[in-house]
């Protein structure tokens, strides 16, 4: 049995992240997992305030992937949570089955987009079927993206491609992360805009803090 300890907010705005990291390989020991430790430590430099993690490391099995998803969201209460690895063709990648299983609504914009930052990378982007959805259940609802599995890939897709000085050529997918939490009644978050400008439309734009 999985331990699912609710996260408690400590303030309204606290962001609370699942991650899933998804490999054969890594959640039987053959490798060191490097999908979670990329993914905190690439949303602690591109969050202003620093999230409240819950991880998972398992095989790329559809009921286990499954189970954590439907688990981080509804008992532990998190309010994103990104996947990596399993996404491929090859027979045992079920990460996108998986993730539509517990999903109440697609957002197919999120894959199109992270498929087109990946080719500016790799022309075998193409065979990546990640996917995003929402799942809403009483009271709360949560984003869930899935990553490609290999660990220069999580960042690539979250923060695009940016030229030699830093000017961003090809917008990153969590551009788009804060108002979708927005909309679905999430924490406001804010992003370090030299990691990844966050877009909100001006009406969604919050105050600052006199
Ligand atoms: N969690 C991980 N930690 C470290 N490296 C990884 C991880 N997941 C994937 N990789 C690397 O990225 C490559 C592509 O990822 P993919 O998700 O397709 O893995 P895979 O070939 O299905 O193998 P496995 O599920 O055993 O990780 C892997 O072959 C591996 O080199
Ligand atoms: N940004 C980025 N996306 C990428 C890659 C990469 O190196 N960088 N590799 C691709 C490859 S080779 C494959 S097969 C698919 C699926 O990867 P997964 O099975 O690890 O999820 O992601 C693709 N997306």
């Amino acid at each position: 049995m999985m331990e699912s300890s609710r996260l408690i907010r400590r303030h309204p705005d606290d962001l609370l992240v699942g991650l899933v990291s998804i490999s054969d390989r890594a959640s039987s020991g053959i490798y060191e997992d490097q999908g979670i430790p990329g993914l905190q430590q690439w949303l602690n430099g591109a969050l202003l305030q620093p999230p409240q993690f819950a991880t998972r490391l398992v095989p790329d099995e559809t009921e286990a992937i499954s189970a954590a998803l439907v688990e981080l969201i509804d008992a532990v209460g998190c309010d994103l949570v990104l996947t990596t690895g399993g996404t491929g063709p090859a027979r045992r990648d079920v990460t996108p089955e998986a993730t539509l299983a517990v999903a109440t609504k697609e957002m197919p914009g999120f894959g199109e987009q992270m498929r087109q930052i990946s080719l500016k990378f790799v022309p075998t982007a193409i065979l990546s079927r990640q996917m995003a959805v929402l799942r809403e259940i009483d009271g709360h609802a949560a984003l869930i993206i899935n990553l490609p599995g290999q660990p220069k890939a999580i960042r690539e897709t979250l923060e695009g491609l940016k030229d030699s000085e830093g000017k961003s050529l090809v917008p990153g997918i969590f551009a788009a992360v804060p108002y979708c939490i927005d909309l679905i009644g999430g924490p406001y978050i804010e992003t370090r805009e030299e990691v990844v400008k966050a877009f909100r439309p001006k009406s969604a734009v919050r105050a600052p803090k006199v």
